[in-house]
């Protein structure tokens, strides 16, 4: 018998129990959708577990506290927690799982192998506001109708899947956020290979994809992220860890920047803002994305601090650069024309240097520069004419700058993003008219680049 049906044979008789008893936990606050949230990222999320014990690893941690372990993993900048309530081979609990919801107001996952409404109910009076349905523990019918119940209750649920056969059992049911997890339990064995081989066969850029188990530092965020996850759910590192707040830090590593440039309205800045967006550009030179210095001071303040501000100039002069930087604010100034890097030092702001790349030579340039992003741009695109056209991605290898440091822009779009991602991993893509419609901006076009951006894989 494997582990799993031992677990789930246990589970059928504690049914009773929770089914002759109303439950009886002290109710918590509605908690904001993880599903939105994942979507939203800059970063690798963390869903952090509590986990005193596991029928592989045995005890764990049994000595931390829940309460004080979940306001650590909040503070840490959890996305989630998770609190295993499943009791006989996890040692947790629905006591757990509420003590644990009165004390933070991040999403709450109620961890545990669920096979009957009843638990959802528990679950939900509990204060979760995830649950979790795994695959491999029911049938397509008790997975659809527990889909269904949970979500009628406002429910997020995270479907679990170990293979792309259970991957193919969980698209049925249309679900939202899909885990894989990376150990199999059924053997144990856990292999982060599995996020990959799983994530080949996920296509649907709506649903946000979470990587579970066998996550032990950011080497291993890496690995999956490239595969295309946005959160990992992480539990024994963390119980074990000595301290809990760095190095749940450090798993979360950044995912792809996105820089919507030429924006000119309040409701195209709100969108990219809302969808994610790292970079929002405003152009300053001849363009007809131009934007006036008092336009830009109104956008600047829809804009969080966390979103980096970059005013585009062509050939402008030193103290015309400087004075629009101060009174937007600007973080950020793009050069797109002839500017040296003397000049560019001389103006002394946080800057990127764009290249119109037409060959090798074009991306050489870059090495003359000491600037905190280089931009490769295809010839004639953005306020220069916008011809639409990618240039050889294969050419910026060859500019020998860090990939941390580079930016892909040109000819953009919602349809060719992750391919460019996954060609040249830069640090940000830039996009414009890629999001326009008949040379005007789109908030759902600026919504799905940055999706597909995002969720391509590294
Ligand atoms: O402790 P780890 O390897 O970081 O794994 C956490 C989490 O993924 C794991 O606890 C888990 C994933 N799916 C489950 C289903 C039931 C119980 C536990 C789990």
């Amino acid at each position: 018998m494997t582990i799993l049906t031992k677990i789930i044979d246990h589970k059928k008789t504690e049914l009773d129990s929770l089914r002759a008893t109303e439950p009886n936990f002290i109710a918590t606050a509605k908690r904001p959708s993880l599903y939105e949230q994942l979507r939203q990222t800059t970063t690798v999320q963390v869903i952090a577990e509590m986990k005193r014990a596991s029928p592989s690893k045995g005890d764990i941690a049994t000595h931390v506290e829940p309460v004080e372990q979940a306001k650590t993993y909040a503070a840490a900048g959890a996305a989630c927690i998770s609190v295993l309530t499943e009791s006989k081979f996890f040692k947790g609990s629905f006591a757990d799982l509420n003590a644990v919801a009165r004390a933070v107001d991040i999403p709450l996952l109620c961890k545990d192998f669920i096979i009957d409404p009843v638990q959802i109910d528990y679950a939900k009076a509990a204060g979760a506001s995830v649950i979790l349905l795994i695959v491999a523990a029911l049938t397509d019918e008790e997975l659809a109708s527990l889909y269904a119940y949970a979500t009628s209750l406002g429910l997020d649920v995270l479907v679990e899947v170990h293979d792309v056969e259970e991957l193919a059992r969980a698209l049925k049911i249309n679900p939202k956020i899909v885990g894989v997890n990376n150990r199999n339990l059924k053997t144990f064995e856990v292999d982060l290979a599995q996020t990959a081989e799983v994530a080949q066969h996920l296509t649907n850029n709506d649903i946000v994809f979470i990587s579970e188990s066998g996550i032990w530092g950011p080497e291993d965020v890496e690995v999956v992220a490239k595969a295309g996850a946005r959160a990992v759910l992480v539990g024994e590192s963390l119980m074990r860890s000595d301290d809990v707040v760095a190095d749940l830090q450090a798993l979360q590593i950044p995912l792809t920047k996105v820089k919507v440039c030429g924006l000119k309205t309040s409701e195209h800045v709100e969108a990219a803002v809302q969808a994610g967006a790292d970079f929002i550009g405003f152009v300053f030179a001849p363009s007809k994305r131009r934007i006036s210095v008092e336009e830009a001071i109104e956008l600047a303040k829809l804009i969080p601090a966390n979103v980096k501000k970059v005013g585009v100039f062509v050939n402008e002069d030193v103290e015309t650069i400087r004075a629009i930087a101060k009174t937007v604010p600007l973080d950020y100034i793009q050069y797109h024309g002839d500017e040296t890097n003397d000049f560019i030092q001389q103006v002394g702001l946080p800057a990127l240097k764009a290249f119109s790349v037409r060959d090798a030579e074009d991306v050489k340039k870059a090495a003359a520069f000491n600037v905190d992003y280089y931009l490769f741009d295809a010839p004639g695109t953005d306020f220069r004419g916008g011809s639409g056209h990618t240039f050889d991605w294969s050419l910026v290898e060859e500019a020998n700058i860090p990939s941390s440091k580079v930016i892909v822009a040109g000819g953009l779009t919602v349809a060719n993003v992750a391919e460019a991602v996954q060609f040249v991993h830069p640090a940000a893509v830039d996009v414009s008219s890629g999001v326009e419609r008949d040379g005007i901006k789109d908030s759902t076009l600026i919504q799905a680049f940055i999706r597909n951006a995002k969720g391509a894989k590294q």
